[in-house]
């Protein structure tokens, strides 16, 4: 399958693309990321060795960070364990403070890290503002709720005895982030943890290192003691390795695909280490016979499509009831069809490139099967294409035994399923290995209220293909991971609880 061309190189797109570019390579030189940071100081790796950063768009170098491995990792536990007694024992409202400026020079920065944003990563602009906006959401949230780590009093059993439950940071924390939100993922991990006293050592994707970078840049400015927050940028294993293996690692707190976090879960059970695991997605997207069908429509464009498929909470497979089945599909491939690819500088684009070559040949792989085993493709033209772009695909008919009906696409690519009844696509919809998002449209509140109580999924859009909320405890069940992040009860996850018995006499 050959992909889409970016959309045509026009004066007026190729001006934005050289100036969205010229914006995002300023930031990296003005701020100089280029190096990782390691007990507050901006480091080079150990052989000196650099890992190139590419523009999935135009496939050129954009920048390079440090090739660290073991050694490196080792020194930023020291930071962060020898840091740890001096943060924790901050007072809250001091720690609040240093939250609140780094969410400030996050805020001061929006449309730089934005840009950078799409350089590295790929998703067009807007929505890359609109990924720097969800990072200083978190970053408010929990510079408030750094104050909130609040304790318990409980009536005694015994007249001499009084009990009191008060909280504590689990300790050092090690974070690994994946690269589709490259800045969300690691504010949302780091500024519940830092909130509750811990110390923090990032290990970012390797495709997205740049923003983890600069948000080590205006965490160093905001205030975090050396060592307190520190980012090792590398090829994972060694990293990990040493970041699992040290007993002085409380915590991992893990985003990314489901086959890896198996992994890292396994390498931190020696350490008994507390786990945070957000993993991977196959939501499913059902709409019944009663929904507003252009409501539907335009859900399933948002939840299919945003960050071109590449988030995990995407639609995976779109289940359509028999009544509005037709309707429905006609109407979905009307919107595909008019959705805007290419550079995501360019203003009007919806649709960026996929991450890298690997990320392409997946979904090459699932199409393929997908179409052999008898699924129909109603649209997605066979276009020359260059780089990493893939235009939208929208397949029906496709067997419940295709690759992609349990596998994540993630990518632009729309599998359609009919269906009749209520218990049917119940069943469908639970009949994966992974439970973290899932849609429901229609208006009927009793149904709504039957179904959403039967999806094992973690978190149900109801008539809304988007569920993004700083508040709310996002995260899955079944082998979407275990945890939560997001609210109190992400604020929760980075603090053990500790009560005092005491015997008064
Ligand atoms: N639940 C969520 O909140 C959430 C959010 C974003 C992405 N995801 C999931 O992440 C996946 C896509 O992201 P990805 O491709 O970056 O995932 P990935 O698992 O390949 O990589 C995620 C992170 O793990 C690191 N990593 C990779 N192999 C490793 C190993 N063997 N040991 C240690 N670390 C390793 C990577 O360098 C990266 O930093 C999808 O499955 C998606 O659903 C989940
Ligand atoms: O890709 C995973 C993200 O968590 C999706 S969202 O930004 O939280 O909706």
């Amino acid at each position: 399958m050959s992909f889409a061309a970016p959309h045509d190189a026009s004066t007026a797109n190729e001006t934005a693309i050289r100036e969205g570019r010229a914006r995002a390579r300023a930031l990296i030189r003005e701020w100089d990321l280029k190096h990782a940071y390691i007990n507050g100081a901006w480091q080079d790796a150990d052989s000196r060795e650099t890992l190139d950063v590419i523009d999935p768009a135009r496939g050129d170098v954009i920048g390079a960070v440090p090739f660290m491995r073991t050694s490196e990792a080792r020194r930023a536990i020291d930071a962060a364990h020898d840091a740890f007694a001096g943060w924790s024992r901050k007072l809250a409202k001091e720690r609040a403070v240093i939250l609140r400026r780094w969410r400030d020079l996050l805020e001061a920065h929006q449309e730089d890290l934005a840009a950078l944003i799409t350089l590295e990563q790929g998703k067009p602009y807007d929505q890359a503002l609109r990924e720097v906006i969800g990072a200083i959401a978190y970053a408010e949230w929990y510079g408030e709720e750094a104050k909130r780590a609040y304790g318990q009093t409980m009536p005694a059993t015994q007249r001499d005895r009084r009990v009191v439950v008060q909280k504590h940071p689990v300790g050092v924390v090690a974070a690994i982030t994946p690269w589709n939100f490259p800045l969300t993922m690691v504010v949302r991990k780091c500024a519940p943890a830092l909130a509750a006293g811990c110390t923090v050592i990032v290990k970012p994707a390797e495709d997205t290192p740049l923003s983890a970078l600069a948000a080590a840049k205006l965490a160093e400015q905001a205030g975090f003691p050396a060592g307190v927050f520190n980012v090792v940028t590398g090829l994972p294993q060694p990293i990990a390795e040493a970041l699992t293996g040290d007993e002085r690692v409380r915590m991992l707190s893990f985003t990314g695909s489901t086959e890896v976090g198996k992994r890292l879960m396994a390498q931190c059970a020696p350490t008994m280490k507390k786990l945070s695991l957000e993993l991977g997605g196959n939501a499913p997207f059902i709409v019944m016979d009663d929904a507003d069908i252009d409501a539907a429509v335009a859900g399933a464009m948002i939840s299919k499509f945003r960050n071109s498929g590449q988030t995990c909470v995407c639609a995976n497979r779109i289940f359509v009831q028999d009544g509005v089945y037709d309707a429905f599909v006609s109407k979905f491939i009307a919107a595909s069809k008019a959705q805007t690819i290419g550079n995501g500088f360019v203003p009007g684009t919806e649709i960026g490139p996929l991450i890298n070559r690997q990320a392409v040949a997946k979904v090459e792989r699932l199409v393929e099967n997908a179409r052999k085993a008898g699924a129909t493709l109603v649209y997605g033209a066979e276009l020359p294409g260059e780089g990493h772009f893939v235009r939208p695909l929208v397949m029906t008919d496709v067997p419940h035994d295709a690759d992609c009906f349990d596998e994540e696409l993630f990518a632009p690519v729309a599998p359609i399923y009919r269906f009749s009844t209520e218990a049917e696509v119940i069943e469908l919809a639970n009949r994966v290995r992974t439970g973290l998002s899932s849609y429901l449209y229609s208006r009927d509140i009793g149904r709504i209220q039957r179904i959403a109580d039967r999806l094992e999924t973690g978190v149900v859009g109801i008539n809304d293909g988007t569920t993004s909320h700083e508040g709310a405890p996002f995260g899955g069940v079944k082998e979407s991971g275990q945890g939560r992040e997001g609210g109190h009860w992400g604020f929760e996850e980075y603090l053990e609880p500790k009560y005092l018995n005491y015997a008064i006499g």
